[in-house]
């Protein structure tokens, strides 16, 4: 157990409320005398707020860059505060925290102050990232968090899709669509501006931030850049993302590129931009944006009352997402949040599986491809930048990679849709990889299951009316519910209501 002490100059600590007696002492008892005695000054908001408390606090937390997976006697290391995207070999970076500082307070003390945290508006934990902000960007100061309060997404039980299509009982979507800007990018976009802000904020030579994609991070880029004050540039696909999509970057005011390649030669062209121009880049390359991405993970935890599921399904593109998962989860097993980290599930289109080839070849040859036009368009990439990652993730995890058709996607969606939810294609893609793995008993009818849902299923309307309008050549679009035409008179509209209700009627 942590000792009363240890609480001594941590986030919450014992200073904000020193009438309590020390064996009492816990994150949770600051937190109810704040919001039951306390009345901010009319001329304070609660950014102000933040500032007063976080003047007695102690940063004693730290984290530098290192290279991803590297050898234990590797002694390479950057501070968060320098420029750097890539090690001294040219391979992918890794946040490192100080697991010894970390490891001070045992799990008990984490999940109490993670859960007091939750529902509050406390700046800047109000945020379900930065409700872990020791464990996100521990040196940051608060001040200069940019936040949407992104993150404590729901955790839907996904009771009629599990029971009627799957047989399974314990089946869940975690909506992390359901956000700020509708993508799960939201999350380790508050990340990569908050550092960017402090950055510049320090005078470093960072005159805006820039990412390739294929619209979500895009849309996660221009709203928390509109939000700071700070210029965002981005490189889209020319006729490769929604329209939804479009058009987020363009109201938030960003710089906005349409470029006639795909999203591997637009993020190819922004790794050479930045390397020559004072432009950041945001791109999941940047180890940064994970250390956001990976509190979904701990959030899941979290919402199962710190139990773990069996299997956590995550569509795959350019393969940030999967590790910041895995990681999430290893540290709340590292930390003594939880004893042991779930299954990972990497789901990919068929159109766009270089991970999926590579973990059918027993990870023996990695090969690049040129990715085909897919309805899940945000993962369409084929030379996945966070590959080693992804790999690194799946084998620590006794992972599995799995494929889904254009059809499947499609029917998945349109059959999750008829159930209530509003999903996006890449979480069709998902829900198709639980179902093959169910049909093959991989995944057993009563394993907790959790399908992560990345983007809002508004942003990709046009392929739901493809779909039910039955307008996709080769697709039978099996679930199709499209509206029927009818003349304006009561007696049409009573005979097509009357042969409805006969067809949905109860058989006694
Ligand atoms: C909606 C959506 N789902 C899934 C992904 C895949 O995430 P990752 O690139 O981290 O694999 C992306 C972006 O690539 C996305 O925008
Ligand atoms: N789907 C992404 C593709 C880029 O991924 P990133 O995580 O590396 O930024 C997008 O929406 O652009």
């Amino acid at each position: 157990m942590a000792s009363s002490s240890l609480f001594q100059g941590s986030p919450f600590s014992l200073k904000s409320n020193p009438s309590l007696p020390k064996s009492h002492a816990s994150p949770t008892h600051f937190t109810i005398k704040a919001s039951k005695h306390h009345r901010r000054p009319a001329d304070e908001n609660i950014r102000d707020e933040a500032r007063r408390h976080n003047a007695t606090h102690n940063h004693r937390l730290s984290a530098k860059y290192v290279p991803f997976n590297a050898d234990p006697s590797s002694t390479e290391s950057y501070s968060l505060d320098e420029i750097v995207y890539r090690s001294q070999s040219g391979g992918l970076l890794d946040v490192q925290h100080d697991m010894e500082a970390l490891k001070k307070y045992d799990g008990e003390y984490w999940r109490s102050l993670f859960d007091s945290r939750v529902g509050k508006t406390t700046w800047p934990y109000g945020s379900g990232v930065w409700s872990k902000k020791e464990w996100v960007l521990p040196e940051i100061d608060s001040d200069d968090i940019v936040s949407a309060f992104e993150g404590n997404s729901n955790l839907f039980w996904a009771e009629r899709y599990g029971k009627q299509f799957l047989g399974m009982s314990d089946l869940w979507v975690k909506h992390c669509g359901i956000s700020h800007t509708g993508s799960f990018k939201d999350l380790g976009m508050t990340v990569l501006v908050s550092q960017v802000n402090r950055l510049r904020k320090m005078n470093r030579p960072v005159v805006g931030v820039g990412c390739a994609s294929t619209g979500d991070t895009s849309a996660a880029l221009s709203a928390y850049c509109a939000a700071a004050g700070i210029p965002a540039i981005v490189f889209l696909p020319a006729n490769k993302i929604s329209m939804a999509q479009l058009v987020q970057p363009i109201a938030n005011g960003a710089f906005v590129l349409s470029i006639d390649t795909d999203f591997d030669g637009c993020m190819q062209l922004i790794r050479e931009v930045t390397a020559e121009l004072p432009i950041y880049l945001a791109n999941s390359l940047n180890s940064l944006r994970l250390e956001g991405q990976k509190t979904a993970a701990i959030e899941i935890l979290q919402q199962f009352d710190w139990e773990v599921p069996d299997w956590v399904i995550v569509p795959g593109g350019n393969l940030g997402n999967i590790y910041a998962f895995y990681k999430g989860f290893h540290m709340c097993k590292e930390l003594g949040l939880v004893d042991r980290i779930p299954r990972l599930v990497c789901a990919q289109a068929a159109n766009a599986n270089p991970l999926y080839l590579y973990f059918k070849s027993g990870w023996k040859e990695f090969k690049a491809i040129r990715a085909s036009t897919t309805f899940a368009s945000a993962i369409q990439i084929g030379d996945p930048v966070s590959i080693d990652r992804a790999v690194y993730a799946l084998k620590n995890s006794n992972g599995i990679v799995e494929e889904a058709t254009e059809e499947e996607l499609m029917d998945a969606m349109s059959q999750a849709d008829s159930t209530g939810m509003f999903i996006c294609p890449h979480t069709g893609v998902a829900l198709s990889a639980l179902t093959k793995l169910r049909n093959s008993g991989v995944i057993k009818p009563t394993d907790r299951t959790v399908v992560v849902s990345t983007a809002h299923g508004l942003k990709f309307a046009q392929s739901k009316i493809d779909y039910h309008s039955k307008n996709i050549k080769d697709m039978a679009c099996r679930f199709a519910n499209p509206p029927v035409q009818v003349k304006a008179d009561f007696g049409s509209v009573m005979d097509v209501l009357k042969k409805y209700l006969l067809s949905k009627a109860p058989k006694y």
